[in-house]
């Protein structure tokens, strides 16, 4: 400002301190917030720095009577703010102060005065650049807002704390999933999105069908064979003239029955392509219509095909071929469920392995779970700090737990015996227990947190309530299919904000998350009559599943392998309640915009 030559710029500065972050992003002039707030000195350290900085204003308000501004800039890459103090005249201090209002400012690192929660903040002399909110209109102001409000404002909602804690903490399980597998020499595969194959056999697909428009099937048709022009017109009606005075001829001088009959079959065959020339002349793009509606004919896959709901068919593909793989997707489930636990859309990590059986899949599904629980707590610190402050105390002594504890394993008739044990006892529950049923949540519950408190592996279901796939146990009667069930109840640490405080059984003192089964998996049937025989037995069609069939044809092998729901282990390690919360564009019945 003012009348003296502008000083050369000073030199950003580009140091990478111990801790490795770089003060200067790879791609970008500016340094992450994170690289200049979360370090073990909370940033002191950076004092004398000159840096640029960028992100969106959280809280901003002017202060020593419009002297300066105060902001708390927050630029997503991690949970802490950057403290930013411009003083009036580098930039428009209303603006700037607006909650939402995007800056990119440029000065020197200082230690702020005694008293200050920060360790670091930033005396800005440059304001390069200033993208400004009008805030009688932006949904997302500085109060605290509700996840259930944020999910009408899906496009805005990753500038929370909570959205923005949730993306990184997926961001890092998704990591931690790449890091466990190819660590363990799994090669990563990509299943189809769209089949034709209900792996499940729960007829709960999607239509994935594109129905091509007779529109669209003309203007294919138009471009692979296009019509005819007036000299080619001309030409086929020559023809026909020719061939007619041929005729003609033959029969005056009298011709043999064969020669003219030879000649008319000919005019006859010009004749015929005279009349499709004519008709494809007539061929113009166009949409046609029936009843004012574009007219809708045959399917694009010229078969019936959906979007999958698992991708474990076609990697188990190449589990028998390249032996261990993992497939990391979406997939789909069209099932009207309204609750917390359910999407249209959600992320499964499917691991397959050859040469394997049910104990060597508990084995890899429960080290993989406790991996990453470890990674949460050495990656993400700060943001399960975040995740316990604001929905649930307990999730980082959860995490710890899960991570260093051996699971429980029992098998399903051993539960039901523990249940039936339980309702002798006096225990009610809604759903009657007996062999046979598939476990309600209520039960599962029991098991997870009052009896063993700690995840449980349930293994050997009866087979009437499983899929096909899974291999028939020697009894007959129960497939080699493992579910693990987690707690949802932390009993060491209530969380009194959903407790009402005269409430004193310690049920009500307990944050309820609601996760149930985080993991399914199996052995798979290799023999082929068996398998041959179960999809008869479940009155499923045969033909689809033919190619399947060839993988147990064809050099049969023992293998199994299991599906993690991805959104469920956010829940699980972050608390959240609502699994619509956990992933960044939530698909449920009534909801697929944006
Ligand atoms: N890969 C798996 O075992 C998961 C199983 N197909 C499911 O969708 O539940």
């Amino acid at each position: 400002m003012g009348d003296q030559a502008t000083p050369p710029a000073p030199e950003l500065a580009e140091m990478a301190i111990s801790d490795g972050h770089s003060l200067k992003h790879p791609f970008s002039d500016r340094a992450p917030v994170r690289s200049i707030v979360c370090r073990p000195d909370g940033g002191a350290g950076l004092a004398g720095q000159r840096v640029r900085a960028g992100g969106w204003v959280k809280t901003g308000r002017e202060q020593g009577k419009g002297s300066f501004a105060f902001l708390e800039v927050n630029d997503g890459s991690c949970p802490a703010n950057l403290q930013v103090i411009v003083d009036a005249g580098v930039a428009d201090l209303s603006t700037l102060v607006q909650t939402g209002t995007c800056v990119l400012v440029e000065g020197l690192l200082k230690v702020p005065p005694e008293g200050t929660k920060q360790k670091i903040e930033l005396r800005v002399d440059k304001v390069l650049h200033v993208g400004p909110t009008d805030p009688a209109s932006y949904p997302i102001p500085k109060t605290k807002l509700s996840l259930e409000f944020l999910r009408d404002h899906i496009h805005l909602r990753a500038r929370t704390n909570t959205i923005s804690a949730v993306a990184r903490i997926r961001n890092a399980l998704a990591f931690a999933t790449h890091s466990f597998f190819q660590e363990h020499g799994f090669l990563y595969v990509h299943t189809p999105i769209i089949t034709t194959s209900d792996c499940e056999g729960a007829g709960e697909m999607f239509q994935a069908t594109t129905l091509i428009s007779e529109a669209e099937k003309l203007e294919k048709e138009l471009i692979l064979n296009p019509p005819p022009t007036e000299a080619d017109l001309e030409a086929a009606k020559l023809t026909v003239g020719e061939k007619g005075n041929i005729v003609s001829q033959l029969k005056a001088a009298k011709a043999t029955k064969e020669e003219i009959s030879a000649s008319v079959a000919d005019l006859k065959i010009a004749k015929e392509n005279l009349s499709r020339v004519e008709e494809r002349a007539k061929l113009k793009p166009g949409i046609p219509k029936k009843d004012g509606k574009i007219d809708y004919g045959q399917d694009f896959f010229s078969r019936q095909a959906f979007l999958t709901v698992s991708g474990q068919l076609q990697v188990e593909t190449y589990a028998c071929a390249v032996s261990s793989v993992y497939t990391f997707g979406p997939t789909f489930r069209a099932e009207h469920s309204h609750t917390s636990r359910h999407l249209a859309e959600f992320w499964m990590v499917e691991p397959e392995i050859a040469f394997a059986d049910l104990q060597d899949d508990m084995n890899c599904a429960e080290a993989y779970v406790k991996y990453m629980c470890q990674w949460l707590l050495n990656k993400c610190f700060d943001d399960m700090e975040l995740m316990a402050k604001l929905y649930d105390k307990g999730c980082i002594d959860r995490l710890r737990m899960v991570s260093s504890t051996p699971f429980e394993r029992i098998s399903y008739t051993e539960a039901v015996q523990l249940l039936e044990e339980a309702v002798r006892g006096g225990k009610e529950f809604e759903k009657n227990v007996e062999w046979g049923i598939d476990l309600a949540s209520e039960h599962e519950r029991y098991l997870t947190e009052d009896i063993f408190r700690k995840p449980v592996i349930v293994y050997n279901y009866p087979k009437g309530i499983k899929a096909f796939y899974m291999r028939l146990n020697d009894d007959s009667k129960t497939v080699a299919a493992m579910d693990i069930l987690v707690p949802k109840v932390n009993h060491s640490h209530a969380h009194f904000k959903v407790c009402v405080p005269f409430c004193i059984h310690s049920n009500w003192l307990c944050h309820l998350l609601q996760v149930g089964e985080l993991i399914g998996g199996s052995q798979r049937e290799e023999r082929y009559e068996v398998i041959k025989q179960r999809i008869a037995e479940m009155g499923l069609p045969i033909e689809p599943y033919e190619w399947y069939l060839d993988l147990r044809r064809y050099g049969t092998v023992k293998h199994c392998g299991f599906g993690l729901g991805f959104e469920r282990m956010i829940l699980f390690a972050t608390g959240i309640d609502n699994i619509r919360d956990v992933i960044p564009f939530p698909r449920y019945p009534g909801r697929a915009d944006l």
